[in-house]
């Protein structure tokens, strides 16, 4: 039987529900009111700015006495300032002087800060730690002072104190885009992206800058803000090149004259503060428009970092558990005597101890155990995605041959993905939200195989089909949110199988799903699995899932393997105290489950009688 696993949404003809389009930044930025006025007002800026000769004669920087203080009208349409000085076309030409200086402080904070911030939140460790004590150096430092003593060391160049400037609100950005990327590596879909064997170039590309890329932009424009307020106060001080019209300087005018001529300030006062609320009230409709568009950081989810648990003090005997599987010669995968600790408040705390596991080609290994003894952490070491703060040991971690710890990053990608996959526990936090399903798919497969888009398109839409998706077509173009957990669960089984694996790793692939989901999910994996005579680790606290597909089982107690036996024997004589415990206090002696009676879907929806 299948069930349906609609999404459920507004249905067109033909029976395929249409797919919303997520509306573009720029088309969400117009439909605020206050965005368009910023938008017109920083536009009418920048274009009087730059077509200032066009639109005076004058020269900006060309005095006459007999002008002092002409009024408005005639040659000076906005009068002349204290030594003949015309104001319309000194304003004209400062706005350029202000833009170029807030551009050149924007550009310079973000050249240092994003690839910053980027290198230390996504490799962490010991750049990090540098980057942020520098940061947190740099911000120490009161920036007026710093900015002042540096346009000592320069002399009064503004562009040169722009670019100082920026240097100072850099650790600003480094920070920013640091927290963005720190928040965003602990998601699942980059776990998922780098088990896929994407290089961290492709992801930081496709996961990571995205992410990173609203809240820059939105601090961007504060930036500009700042820094067109701070060039103004240069100029305003006389610290700014010499002979240049600028905004600061006709404010440095107006003050010298502030009783005789007050009506100097206005011009300058307006553009100043105009440009600079226009900047900020942009910056907060860029963020609300950004947050609608889906370009802001994907909420904190459920991550499998756990606090250290109390261990049991029961320590089991180790018989039963040695690993009754290939010897290491016949073996795909091979674990050796793992063991892998984290630092804790006490010293160090083990979650794996000693394990030694071997998957044959065509086999299906149960890893079995409750909550927090170790399953996950012992897959997670076999794909290298332990955290990095876990000390991972083994005698042996190999795959067809090859020993894993010795492998650098670029072979283990390639074999990741390609030859090993991994099938994630949480489907939903496994897919990105910012791509299409289909992009998700194509992606590895390009890298690995290195076939067109599309080939990759063809590809994917086929396995789509293949793991019993009805509408490929309409899942292909969808965004993960567009989908149920179940379709969503059966995308990442897809990806999994997309590059033909010899080892598929599957974490609970079930548990997130409901009941009869679960049992069609578990009904694909073993197809797949035989189908392609993929060796399948299956990690799972279910006894009912072990019996449904697994040929051998490992029983985890506390971090270490307890029980190693063929399913039928551990299920007829199991050894150890622990697993007697474990079936036990499973729900019923019933036998596993039976196949789904095929009922047909109802012809029309069933109304809820009120
Ligand atoms: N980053 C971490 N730091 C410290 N301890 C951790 C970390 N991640 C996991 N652990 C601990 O490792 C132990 C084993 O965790 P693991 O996730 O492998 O358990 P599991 O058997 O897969 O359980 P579950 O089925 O709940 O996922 C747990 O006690 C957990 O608290």
């Amino acid at each position: 039987m299948t069930v349906p696993e609609t999404n459920p949404g507004p249905a067109a003809p033909g029976g395929a529900a249409p797919l919303p389009r997520r509306s573009s930044l720029p088309r969400r930025l117009l439909r605020n009111p206050m965005a368009v006025v910023c938008l017109a007002v920083l536009a009418l800026v920048v274009l009087a700015s730059v077509c200032a000769p066009l639109l005076t004669s004058a020269s900006p920087t060309r005095s006459s006495l007999n002008d002092a203080f002409a009024p408005m009208g005639g040659s000076h349409p906005l009068g002349a300032d204290s030594v003949g000085r015309d104001i319309l076309a000194r304003l004209l030409y400062g706005g350029r002087v202000s833009l170029l200086g807030g551009a050149i402080a924007v550009a310079v904070a973000l050249l240092i800060g994003v690839p910053s911030g980027l290198l230390a939140g996504y490799y962490r460790g010991r750049l990090d730690a540098v980057a942020s004590w520098v940061a947190s150096l740099v911000m120490a430092a009161p920036a007026i002072m710093v900015l002042l003593v540096a346009i000592a060391a320069i002399g009064p160049n503004t562009n040169a104190a722009m670019a100082v400037l920026g240097v100072i609100l850099a650790p600003g950005v480094f920070r920013l885009v640091r927290a963005s990327v720190t928040s965003v590596r602990e998601e699942l879909y980059v776990d998922a992206a780098r088990v896929s064997g994407l290089g961290d170039a492709r992801i930081v590309r496709r996961h990571i800058l995205p992410v990173v890329q609203a809240p820059t932009i939105i601090q961007s424009a504060q930036m500009f803000g700042v820094a067109v307020v701070i060039q103004a106060g240069i100029e305003f001080l006389g610290l700014g090149s010499a002979g240049q019209a600028t905004w600061g300087a006709m404010l440095n005018d107006a003050f010298a004259n502030l009783y005789t001529a007050p009506g100097l300030l206005v011009a300058p006062g307006l553009a100043i503060v105009v440009s600079v609320a226009a900047l900020g009230l942009l910056a907060n409709a860029l963020r609300d428009a950004l947050l609608e568009s889906g370009y802001a950081v994907p909420g904190a989810r459920a991550r499998r970092e756990k606090a250290p648990k109390a261990r049991k003090a029961a320590r089991a005997s180790t018989d039963p558990a040695a690993d009754t599987g290939a010897d290491d010669g016949d073996a795909l995968l091979t674990v050796r005597n793992l063991k892998v600790t984290y630092p804790s408040p006490g010293g160090e705390s083990t979650v794996v101890d000693g394990v030694s596991l071997s998957v044959r080609r065509g086999e299906v290994v149960g890893l079995v155990g409750e909550s927090g003894s170790g399953k996950s952490q012992t897959a997670f070491s076999v794909l290298g995605l332990l955290p990095p703060e876990a000390r991972c040991e083994a005698d042996r971690i190999s795959f067809d041959g090859r020993d894993l710890r010795r492998l650098d990053r670029r072979s283990l990608n390639s074999l990741r993905g390609r030859r090993i996959a991994y099938v994630p526990q949480e489907p939903m936090s496994n897919l990105d939200p910012s791509f299409r399903i289909g992009t998700q798919l194509a992606d590895p497969v390009r890298l690995h195989l290195g076939i067109s888009a599309k080939e990759a398109r063809e590809r994917a839409l086929a396995l789509l089909e293949r793991v019993g998706i009805a509408e490929p077509e309409r899942v292909h173009d969808s965004y993960p949110h567009q989908i149920s957990g179940g379709m969503a669960q059966r995308v990442l089984i897809a990806g999994a199988v997309s590059c033909d694996p010899d080892l598929l790793i599957a974490d609970e692939p079930t548990t997130a799903l409901d009941v009869t989901v679960q049992a069609e999910v578990l009904d694909l994996l073993r197809e797949l699995q035989q189908e392609r005579q993929m060796g399948l680790v299956l990690v799972t606290h279910n006894f009912g899932v072990v019996a449904d597909i697994c040929d051998r089982v490992l029983v985890m107690q506390t971090g270490r393997v307890v029980e190693s036996a063929p399913v039928r024997r551990l299920f007829t004589d199991p050894q150890h105290p622990y697993t007697r415990m474990l079936l036990a206090s499973t729900l019923e002696d019933a036998p596993p489950r039976t196949p789904l009676p095929d009922i047909p879907p109802t012809a029309a929806p069933v109304q809820e009688k009120v």
